[in-house]
């Protein structure tokens, strides 16, 4: 619809009755399942909690509600109110941090009653007073509830916080590092030193901490936050469909012994599941040295018919300089091109261009962007387009996707990408593109040798 043509008042009915219907679409999928939806209050998971548990329908509805609400919300509120609450979010990262290492969670477990905020307060060697106004702004958000006044207890989004869930190391790692560094994001991009740089030198981390992102978790100082990041991309595995992987690509029809190497597997934790539910397969792990440390110790509590089998080995590598072993059958990079600007990205391509035999694959698993344009001429970029009124890439429904690259940007100057972008770096390094599998969030791209 042409912009001229649109209208506030069909479109705040168009979103209104949007969101009516997929409220119903959501409940009859409860409903097949014999479930109820889980009330926000309530501390219990939901048949649907995991990505990996979502149907297709699902997840589009989901995503549909997360689009309308906020579209319907900033178009009947006045632009002012928006733009001083869209401001002010970067309060709540801070609340989250304390909350998560005050360990607020974890003390509310089993407390349906809540605790006091002075007994909270206490536990954690806290301020009562303050904690008590930053457990008010997260539970005014929907984490945590305020059961009477300055009693808080859990519900289902605090639970998330709690330390043996692997998402609050996540919350961690965003709250505390990302922050810290996106607060230098302005004048990292505007002084003349670094304003045109691509270089994790120059990001608006490495500004913060003094050191870029991967110097700064390799450090023997940080190995209590390199630890915290182990486990928060664990918890970005959980939360963005690691469990997927089994079910997106056609695993059932490759051969018995056939080889997978995770290239920046880290702890290998994505590739977990895909081996219990696929003995047959092999895995390589690799990653730097001093990270390669904490995958055998992840491998061997997790799996550890796989390392007594050798079903599973861990070399390290340097995947800027030298490429993975040779002749896997498969070469899996996933969440690793973000990471580094386009000419970096073609020397790890390069690299593992060399080590594939004539018949390997590359699989790269990454965020896949859209322009916010509809029906371009990109053919690919119209798959999955979100119906009229909302933005053509979801809007707030997918909106992840581009805090995550604006993330990458002031991490280490990485950026998520496009398909277009994804097949002219592999285009540019030998490889031919082959197929883009959906797997919800993010897309399993695949490559041969051209
Ligand atoms: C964003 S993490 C992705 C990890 C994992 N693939 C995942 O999806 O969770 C990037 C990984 O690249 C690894 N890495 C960074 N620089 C590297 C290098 N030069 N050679 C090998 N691995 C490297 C890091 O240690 C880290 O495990």
């Amino acid at each position: 619809m042409p912009v001229a043509s649109r209208n506030g008042n069909t479109e705040v009915i168009a979103l209104a009755n949007l969101i009516s219907n997929t409220a119903q679409e959501i409940l009859s999928e409860y409903s097949k399942a014999g479930q109820d939806i889980p009330s926000l209050d309530s501390t219990d998971s939901g048949p649907f909690d995991a990505p990996e548990k979502i149907s297709v329908g699902l997840a589009k509805a989901i995503r549909t509600i997360e689009a309308a609400c906020a579209q319907l919300a900033f178009t009947v509120a006045s632009p002012g109110h928006v733009m001083a609450n869209k401001v002010l979010e970067h309060e709540e990262p801070a609340c989250m941090l304390v909350a998560v290492n005050a360990k607020v969670a974890d003390h509310l477990l089993d407390k349906p009653e809540g605790l006091h905020v002075a007994e909270l307060a206490e536990k954690a060697n806290l301020d009562a007073d303050k904690l008590g106004r930053i457990l008010r702004l997260l539970a005014t958000k929907h984490c945590f509830r305020e059961v009477k006044p300055n009693v808080f207890a859990n519900n289902r989004l605090s639970m998330q916080m709690v330390s043996t869930n692997t998402v609050s190391s996540y919350i961690g790692h965003i709250a505390d590092e990302s922050v810290k560094g996106g607060s230098y994001l302005n004048e990292t991009l505007t002084d003349p030193k670094t304003a045109f740089s691509t270089s994790a030198e120059d990001s608006a981390f490495r500004r913060a901490h003094g050191a870029s992102l991967f110097e700064f978790y390799n450090s023997p100082a940080n190995s209590e936050i390199n630890d915290r990041f182990a486990q928060a991309l664990v918890g970005w595995g959980n939360v963005t469909g690691r469990a997927m992987l089994p079910r997106i690509y056609a695993w059932e029809n490759v051969s018995e012994n056939a080889t997978l190497c995770d290239v920046g597997g880290n702890k290998g934790h994505m590739i977990l599941d895909l081996m219990k539910k696929y003995p047959k397969l092999k895995a390589v792990i690799q990653d730097l040295p001093t990270v390669l440390k904490q995958a055998k110790e992840y491998w061997a509590k997790e799996n550890p018919q796989a390392v007594e089998k050798q079903r599973v080995e861990f070399v390290p590598i340097d995947f800027l300089k030298e490429p993975p072993v040779p002749n896997c059958d498969f070469y899996y990079l996933r969440h690793i091109l973000h990471d580094w600007p386009t000419s970096d990205c073609q020397k790890i391509l390069t690299n593992v261009r060399k080590a594939m035999g004539p018949n390997s694959r590359l699989l790269i698993h990454e965020f896949v962007l859209q322009h916010i344009v509809r029906n371009t001429s990109e053919g690919a970029e119209t798959v999955n387009q979100a119906p009229e009124p909302l933005l053509p890439n979801y809007g707030m429904g997918r909106v992840r996707l581009y805090k995550q690259d604006i993330n990458m940007m002031l991490l280490c100057n990485g950026k998520e990408r496009t398909l277009q972008e994804f097949i002219e770096i592999a285009e540019q390094t030998g490889f031919k593109f082959e197929k883009l599998w959906d797997s919800g969030e993010a897309g399993l791209i695949e490559f041969t040798i051209a």
